[in-house]
C-alpha cells in the first residue's frame, strides 16, 4: 500500500474501508476497501478531512474486484440477460423478460472450482420475471489473478451460457378420461386446474373432449385432437393401475412417441410426456387435481418455452423432485 495525495488517487484503488461522521446524520462506510476512486469522489474525501489516503497497488497481472466480477458475470451472460453495475464489488445477471431460465450446472461447478470466485445462480429450467436476479457473482478478495479469471472465462467459452427463453402462450386441447365423468356421475375437477395453470402462462384450453375408460373412443379423440390447431394436447385421469385405467395405452396406439410414462417427481410420478412430431402430448394422473403443486408445475413452463422435453430432462428432475413434504394423508388415493 502507497500513501498518495488524494487529487493524485482518481482510477486507484482505496486500500482499506473510510469512514464518514457527520454528527446526528450519518456514521458508517462512506467508501470500502477497493473502492476505484473516481473524480466526484474528491470533494466528498476533502469534506471528510481526508486529504491523503492509502491506495493499493495493482500489476497489470491483476484484476480489480469490480471489473472482476464485470468479466466473470460477461463470460456466462448469454441471451435474454443483463448485468448490474458492480455494487460492494458483486455483480447480478437480471432477467430481461419472462421466461425459463437456463443454466447449466457443470458450468457452474467448474467455475466455482476457480479459487476466490464465486457465481451463485437460480435453479435449472425454473420460471422467472423481467428484473429478477437470476444469478450472482464476485471474487473473494479485493483483487485477483488475471489467469484466475482467465481460467473463467475459458470454462464458459465451451459451455451453455446462462440465459433466458422467452414465454409463448399455448393453445392447448383436453382430453378428460372417466366413465365417471362422462355419465355425468362426478364433475370434472380438472379443467378448473388446468384452466388456472395455463392461464399464469396467457395460455388457454381451446377444445375440450370427455370420453368414458375405453381405449378406441380415448384413441379416436386424440385423433381428433391431431387435426386442431393446438399446441398442446393433454390428456387427464386413467393414468395409474386400475384395470379402468387406459390411458397411457390409448396413447400408445394413436402414435405420439413416448418420451416417458413415470417421472421421478412427487406428487406426479404417474405422468406420461410424448410428443406426435412437435406437438406435446401430456398424460396427468389424478394429483394435478388434488395437489397444490406437482410434476406439472414443473414441465408447464418447459412447454410454454417451447423447450423440446427430452428423458434425460425428466431424469434429472429427481434431485429435488420431492415437491411435498407433509407426510402423505389417505383419502384421496
Ligand atoms: N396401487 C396403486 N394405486 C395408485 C397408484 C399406483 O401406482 N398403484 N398411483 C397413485 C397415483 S400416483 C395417482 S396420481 C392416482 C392415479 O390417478 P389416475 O390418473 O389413474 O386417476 P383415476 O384412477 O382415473 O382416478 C382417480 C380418482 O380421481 C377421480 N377422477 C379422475 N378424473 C377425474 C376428473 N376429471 N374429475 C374429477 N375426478 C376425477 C376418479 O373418479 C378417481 O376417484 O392413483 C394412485 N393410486
Ligand atoms: O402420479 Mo401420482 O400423481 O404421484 O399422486
Amino acid at each position: 500500500m502507497k500513501e498518495v495525495p488524494v487529487e493524485k488517487a482518481i482510477g486507484m484503488q482505496l486500500g482499506h474501508d473510510l469512514t464518514q461522521i457527520i454528527p446526528g446524520k450519518f456514521e458508517g462506510v462512506a467508501f470500502r476497501k477497493g473502492h476505484l476512486i473516481r473524480e466526484e469522489d474528491i470533494p466528498v474525501l476533502h469534506s471528510m478531512g481526508k486529504f491523503h489516503v492509502y491506495v493499493m497497488e495493482i500489476s497489470n497481472a491483476e484484476l480489480h474486484e469490480e471489473e472482476a466480477a464485470l468479466e466473470i458475470a460477461n463470460s456466462v451472460r448469454g441471451d435474454g440477460v443483463e448485468l448490474t453495475p458492480p455494487s460492494q464489488g458483486r455483480v447480478n445477471l437480471i432477467a430481461q423478460y419472462d421466461g425459463l431460465v437456463m443454466v447449466d450446472q457443470q458450468l457452474l461447478y467448474e467455475i466455482n472450482s476457480v479459487p476466490e470466485v464465486i457465481l451463485a445462480s437460480v435453479q435449472n429450467g425454473i420460471p422467472v420475471k423481467k428484473g429478477e436476479i437470476v444469478a450472482g457473482t464476485r471474487i473473494i478478495p479485493v483483487k485477483i489473478d488475471r489467469k484466475s479469471i482467465e481460467t473463467v472465462k475459458q470454462i464458459a467459452s465451451s459451455k451453455p451460457k446462462i440465459s433466458i427463453t422467452p414465454f409463448t402462450s399455448l393453445k392447448v386441447g383436453m382430453i378428460v378420461t372417466g366413465t365417471e365423468v362422462y355419465k355425468g356421475l362426478i364433475k370434472d375437477g380438472f379443467e378448473k386446474k388446468v384452466k388456472k395453470k395455463l392461464g399464469a402462462y396467457n395460455s388457454q384450453i381451446t377444445k375440450r373432449i370427455v370420453v368414458p375408460d375405453e381405449k378406441a373412443r380415448i384413441v379416436s379423440a386424440i385423433q381428433l385432437m391431431l387435426n386442431e390447431k393446438i399446441d398442446l394436447l393433454i390428456l387427464t385421469g386413467g393414468m395409474s393401475v386400475d384395470p379402468d385405467d387406459r390411458t397411457p395405452g390409448a396413447i400408445r396406439e394413436a402414435g405420439i412417441d413416448i418420451v416417458s410414462y413415470g417421472v421421478p417427481v412427487l406428487p406426479g410420478s404417474m405422468f406420461l410426456m410424448g410428443y406426435y412430431g412437435e406437438l406435446p402430448v401430456m398424460g396427468l394422473p389424478g394429483c394435478v387435481m388434488w395437489d397444490p403443486v406437482t410434476v406439472f408445475d414443473i414441465v408447464l413452463p418447459w412447454i410454454v418455452a417451447r423447450k423440446r422435453i427430452t428423458k434425460s430432462d425428466l431424469i434429472k428432475l429427481g434431485y429435488g423432485g420431492l415437491l411435498s413434504r407433509k407426510p402423505h394423508t389417505e383419502g384421496h388415493h
